[in-house]
């Protein structure tokens, strides 16, 4: 009797957990394959079945990105450090904006050379002041204030006009490389009597090139000038695609002169009305968001930066950060030199407080101390690590460059030595552990086959005597990134005969590495044939010895025959023979070269059998160093 089947296991579900794998910023395709305990091979396959065909090269540096995309593909799970990745982001703009408080426009005046932006700016500047407080003072902070007069308690429309003074500053193209356009109203400004110039088409394209919600206000300058024609200026403008009002258009054109101030204040009431129909509103309360304008040093103040501000509110004893930079509000001033305690969106205010000075074009953002503390550290960070991303492409370029040379040439490559490639052994301090992390993938597995760079140690700070000890005793070569190494632990280096290199260049450091790794590496020998000459004829002569010896008449058919240089012997395209020449003449005279054109007679050392129609070529041998 058969025994009763054993009940069957239920297939239990297979809870695969990955396996954390810690991904430094950057790292090479080998040291990838090593921390990942794969087979170099295995992986450079895979990378090409995931599309990274270029890329799959034991050497090239991949961004932390690939790296973690590849650890996936692996089974593992990457880890990139959530800490490292911290920031403080610009809030996101609301969608409706109904019921948030109304801001000035922001006003941008452009145009052409002379058109008279500036004098247009410092009239109304001036003007602002003089209706302003009394005894404020005019400073140049990249805006300025302008106060709107037609409006009352009860109107609707801004109370001010921010104009931003600065168009052709760095700012604005820091600015608008991102994306941030922080322009409501563009005037443009073209001069009566000038008409449209190359810059005012410029400003005219790029308004059809913005997609953003730009107004145009046209300001047709210099109407005091007895050769001021605005109609053709206004004809001129329509033809470029410019919609006036006087044409049934909706762009509005006024009249102004910058010198006489006639006009102004119909353009301020002008970007007023243009300001109220556009409804321009921003939050107040939430985080701060602006940019820096403009930025300087001042004496008695330190780091000064004005600042516009777009969202929220900012207050006397804000902690903020702008690109790098982190700063507690400690005093606020608007344009004419007022202090104040809170700046409001629309608001040009000068800031004072910055730790160190922030760029113009930066955005400006608030949040806690410590918050901000850890945003600067991987803001600071990830400077370094971009700025080594950038090395980095230009290295794998280079590299690659390098192989597509060697695949051209007819190199050989070199067997893979029966003990395993030769190994640079490193020893790494850095200033901190960012770097000593980036140097790590930077320098891990730079090499090939027969010589590579291993990494044995890291560490944080500057060399010591038992880095050089320890390095003495893996006779390893000490690397160090913005450390320093006093005299002292240079000259222990070189008494214990330890290479020591150190700089703040995290690719110099690499090449240094390259360099010592193509010393290990054997060396290739290249000929290059400098000279060419055919067998036509063989005689049979006595020489000195009086010895009977093959001279062969030949013609010199490319380049130098030189005497004491390499000589070998081509028949039908295989070489037969290499040495040097015994004797060179011409006619019965001796020679030491003989140039193409020339009949010349010659004899080889230890050779004797040339035929007619031999190739004798002469070549230099060229010693060059290994290539990885
Ligand atoms: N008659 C007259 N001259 C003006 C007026 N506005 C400016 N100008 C003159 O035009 C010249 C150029 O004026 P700016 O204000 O420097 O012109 P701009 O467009 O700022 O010039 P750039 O800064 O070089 O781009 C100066 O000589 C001014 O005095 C105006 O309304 N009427």
């Amino acid at each position: 009797m058969k025994p009763p089947a054993k009940k069957a296991n239920k297939p239990k579900r297979l809870l695969h957990r990955r396996k954390d794998l810690f991904i430094p910023s950057t790292v090479t395709v080998a040291m990838l394959a090593r921390v990942m305990n794969v087979k170099l091979a295995q992986l450079l396959t895979r990378m090409r079945r995931v599309g990274l065909e270029s890329e799959a090269n034991y050497d090239y540096i991949l961004s932390a990105d690939y790296a973690a995309l590849l650890a996936e593909e692996f089974g593992f799970n990457p880890v990139v450090d959530d800490e490292a990745a911290f920031d403080i982001y610009p809030p996101k703009p609301l969608d409706d904006l109904s019921t948030s408080p109304s801001r000035p426009p922001i006003v941008t005046i452009m145009g052409h050379v002379d058109h008279g932006k500036t004098t247009l700016l410092d009239t109304l500047r001036s003007a602002s002041v003089a209706k302003g407080e009394a005894g404020g003072i005019t400073q140049h902070i990249g805006a300025f204030s302008v106060p709107v007069a037609s409006q009352t308690a009860d109107s609707t429309g801004p109370r001010s006009i921010t104009f931003l003074d600065t168009p052709g500053h760095a700012a604005f193209s820091a600015m608008r490389a991102r994306g941030a356009n922080v322009t409501d109203i563009i005037v443009l400004v073209v001069a009566a009597d000038d008409g449209i110039m190359p810059q005012t088409k410029e400003v005219i394209d790029l308004l059809k090139r913005d997609d953003s919600q730009v107004d145009l206000v046209v300001a047709i300058n210099k109407i005091d000038k007895p050769s001021a024609d605005p109609d053709s200026v206004k004809k001129a403008l329509m033809a470029e695609g410019i919609q006036l009002e006087d044409f049934g258009g909706d762009i509005p054109a006024v009249h102004v002169s910058g010198l006489t101030g006639k006009g102004l204040p119909e353009l301020v009431e002008t970007l007023s009305t243009v300001a109220e129909v556009r409804d321009l509103r921003a939050e107040q309360d939430g985080p701060v968001f602006g940019h820096v304008l403009e930025s300087n040093v001042l004496k008695g103040l330190g780091s000064v930066a004005t600042v516009l501000i777009r969202q929220g509110c900012l207050k006397i004893g804000s902690h903020i950060i702008s690109g790098t930079a982190p700063g507690k509000v400690r005093r606020m001033t608007d344009p004419s030199g007022k202090p104040v305690q809170v700046a409001l969106p629309g608001m040009a205010i000068t800031v004072s407080g910055w730790k160190t000075l922030p760029k113009a074009g930066d955005e400006v953002l608030d949040g806690s101390e410590s918050d901000i503390k850890k945003a600067i550290a991987n803001r600071l960070r990830r400077g370094v690590a971009e700025a080594l991303q950038e090395d980095v492409e230009a290295i794998n370029e280079a590299r690659k460059q390098e192989r597509d040379a060697r695949a051209d040439g007819e190199d050989v490559v070199e067997p893979v030595p029966a003990s395993g490639p030769k190994e640079l052994r490193l020893v790494i301090k850095a200033d901190v552990s960012g770097s000593c992390e980036a140097l790590e993938g930077a320098l891990q597995g730079i090499g090939n086959h027969i010589a590579i760079s291993k990494i044995i140690s890291t560490g944080v700070g500057d060399i010591t005597e038992s880095d050089i000890l320890m390095a003495k005793a893996a006779n390893a070569t000490i690397v160090g990134f913005s450390v320093s190494a006093p005299r002292a632990m240079m000259s222990l280096a070189a008494q214990n005969e330890v290479p020591l290199t150190t700089g703040n260049v995290i690719y110099r450091l690499m090449d240094d590495v390259r360099s010592r790794i193509i010393d290990m590496l054997p060396k290739t020998i290249e000929t290059k044939v400098i000279g060419e000459a055919t067998v036509l004829q063989l005689f049979e002569v006595t020489n000195k010895a009086k010895q009977l010896v093959k001279v062969a008449g030949c013609r010199v058919t490319n380049g130098i025959v030189e005497k004491q240089k390499h000589a070998r012997v081509v028949r039908l395209g295989h070489v037969i023979h290499e040495g040097s020449l015994d004797t060179l003449r011409q006619i019965k005279k001796d020679i030491t070269e003989a140039r193409k054109g020339l009949e010349c007679g010659l004899s080889l050392k230890e050779f004797d059998g040339l035929q007619e129609g031999d190739l004798i070529q002469m070549y230099d041998k060229i010693e060059k160093p290994g290539i990885i």
